[in-house]
């Protein structure tokens, strides 16, 4: 009798039944019905990646000491030319799939590739050097600092500090900074971190984060602050944020 289908993992179940296997050059493979390449497969709740290949070999060779470490005799390094022949050079007819970084082709392995490494079918991931994401996503990285009107330039030479008045718009700026005069590294995280939080419900709700009757000891004192919360704000009012700024 025919196993019923399982759902299908890279190393870890069988992909097809013995009659639907065929060999192809020295690798077995199983040959997938047109319907079984369209569906998509089962949601992988957890499985181990044991190999890559196909990256520059001196990057390579660190992400391999990298990897080693973490899945270690489990780890085999595939050759492009492997990963080819293991896919049928890639093939449509193969995919199973695409994601940001590329498409995704079942391949089988037989039990000749590697010591060690049983016949198993596998999924192998081609990354798109064109794609969005990937390299060009990671090399055109550039961090900037978010300027809200309180950068300055560091103290210099024997200098502790830079004297400045105190800048920043009321519901944004770190509280403590509006009190005291003094930033400190966590209240400028606080900050930052609060900023988007309160810039969303201003534009959601068309109201400020804070009171516009504010004052600054109102605002100094964080468990005062009068956030406006209300759901139900009437969305056809302009956001004040918005509208100040165009
Ligand atoms: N091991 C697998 N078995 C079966 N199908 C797979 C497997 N891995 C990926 N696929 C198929 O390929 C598609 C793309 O997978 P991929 O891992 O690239 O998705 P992603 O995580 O959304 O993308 P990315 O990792 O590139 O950001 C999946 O939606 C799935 O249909």
């Amino acid at each position: 009798m025919k196993e019923p289908s399982k759902a299908w993992r890279p190393f870890t179940a069988n992909c097809c039944s013995t009659e639907d296997q065929t060999v192809f050059k020295n690798f077995s493979r199983c040959k997938p019905s047109r319907s079984d390449l369209s569906k998509n497969i089962a949601p992988l709740p957890s499985f181990r990646r044991l190999s890559f290949s196909d990256l520059s070999r001196s990057s390579s060779v660190r992400i391999n000491e990298d990897l080693a470490q973490s899945f270690g005799s489990d780890l085999f390094d595939f050759q492009l030319s492997e990963l080819r022949a293991i896919t049928q050079n890639f093939s449509s007819n193969f995919l199973l799939g695409e994601g940001g970084f590329g498409t995704v082709h079942k391949g089988y392995v037989d039990d000749h590739l590697r010591l060690g490494l049983k016949a198993q079918p596998v999924a192998v991931k081609l990354l798109d050097i064109e794609g969005l994401q990937g390299h060009r996503e990671w090399l055109e990285f550039t961090a900037k600092l978010s300027d809200f009107g309180l950068a300055k330039m560091g103290p210099e030479g024997s200098n502790t500090h830079v004297s400045t008045r105190v800048m920043g718009t009321y519901g944004y700026a770190a509280p403590e900074y509006i009190s005291t005069d003094r930033p400190r590294m966590p209240m400028i995280v606080e900050t930052l971190e609060a900023l988007q939080h309160y810039k969303d419900m201003a534009v959601t709700s068309g109201h400020w984060p804070v009171s516009q009757k504010s004052t600054r000891n109102k605002v100094s004192n964080n468990s005062k602050m009068n956030v406006n919360t209300r759901a139900g704000a009437n969305h056809k009012q302009p956001s004040p944020v918005l509208s100040k700024k165009t």
